[in-house]
């Protein structure tokens, strides 16, 4: 694979709190990556090792073939960067910031970003500290494209925007996509990610659980139900990937990666299943029986904390 970033067995922990447990991964060059995963999984972690902010205890990565351990500056000078919090000079207006960041880029950065500010109407002369919201979140992604950087680092960008100013930050990922650029966003937003990403990796409480192109993982997975002839039958697991088993009552549901073909033929007259059905799984739902570690109230999830590891993740 044609990598931009590359990682390998990286572990990081903040004191006893594990934050990525041997985490290895190969982002594809000119793709939208998406990393998801809920609060305290480690996306930003992983995201300040890519960027050199952080010395991961073990392991090693690299960024556009540079090493994330000793050539940070390099790193963050051909990337992109845009954190969950931006900090900027407040003080300062769009424009100013912009000229003030201009000298650390090539001659196109000033002319690339006056473009940017104008896409996104945001205005040049106000203080960044009387700017909205989403105006100084435009301003940070601006800043952070107006380099042309080949890969574009954001995390959590679209937290607390309303939804046109989400949708432009969507829309300008695709773009940057289809020039050949390449995206890593963390986000919990599954179904924003859903529209725009073309590849997931699933972070689960510092593990890499899964990591596979979004058209794979809608095409390869199903949520398979099976109504069973009496409540206490137990009955076998469609063959595959099983990413989560659950029951409530007469009904199983298993959400499966990569079904065998013929599962069905495991359910006949004998199996104690009165029917079984499939039907492709949402984003949502493969990331919550990734997820998943807690039963809830109806369905009793039996198999949801078993290991599910992708042929790509190595967590
Ligand atoms: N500077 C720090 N000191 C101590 N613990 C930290 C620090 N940064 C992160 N952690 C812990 O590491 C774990 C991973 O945190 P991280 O910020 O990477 O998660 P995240 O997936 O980005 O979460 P969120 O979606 O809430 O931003 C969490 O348990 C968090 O409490």
């Amino acid at each position: 694979m044609n990598s931009i970033v590359s990682i390998e067995n990286v572990s990081h922990s903040f004191g006893r709190q594990q934050a990525l447990i041997n985490v290895s991964l190969e982002i594809p060059k000119g793709q939208v990556f998406a990393l998801l995963g809920e609060n305290g999984a480690g996306k930003t972690t992983l995201i300040r090792v890519l960027t050199g902010l952080i010395r991961p205890d073990s392991g090693s990565a690299t960024v556009l073939g540079l090493s994330c351990l000793r050539d940070g500056q390099a790193i963050r000078q051909r990337t992109g960067y845009v954190s969950d919090s931006p900090s900027m000079y407040e003080w300062m207006t769009a424009d100013e910031i912009g000229w003030f960041t201009s000298a650390f880029y090539d001659d196109q950065f000033a002319n690339r970003y006056s473009e940017a500010l104008m896409g996104f109407e945001v205005p040049p002369n106000v203080k960044l500290k009387h700017l909205s919201k989403g105006q100084r979140a435009k301003v940070a992604l601006a800043l952070a494209t107006a380099h042309d950087p080949e890969l574009l680092i954001l995390d959590e960008p679209t937290s607390g925007l309303d939804p046109m100013v989400r949708r432009q930050f969507l829309e300008s990922m695709v773009d940057r996509a289809a020039l050949g650029r390449s995206v890593l966003l963390s986000s919990h937003q599954i179904n924003e990610v859903e529209r725009v990403a073309d590849w997931v990796g699933i972070l689960h409480q510092g593990r890499l659980k899964l990591v596979q192109p979004l058209q794979a993982l809608r095409d390869n997975t199903l949520v398979i139900t099976a109504t069973l002839e009496h409540g206490d039958a137990t009955v076998v697991p469609p063959r595959g990937d099983v990413l989560s088993e659950s029951r409530n009552g007469r009904q199983m549901r298993w959400v499966v990666r990569e079904a065998a073909d013929d599962w069905r033929s495991d359910y006949g007259e004998q199996s104690g299943v009165l029917s079984a059905d499939a039907r492709p799984a949402s984003l949502e739902e493969v990331f919550v029986a990734v997820c998943e570690t807690r039963p809830d109230s109806a369905w009793q999830s039996e198999a949801a904390t078993q290991p599910t590891t992708g042929p790509l993740a190595s967590a």
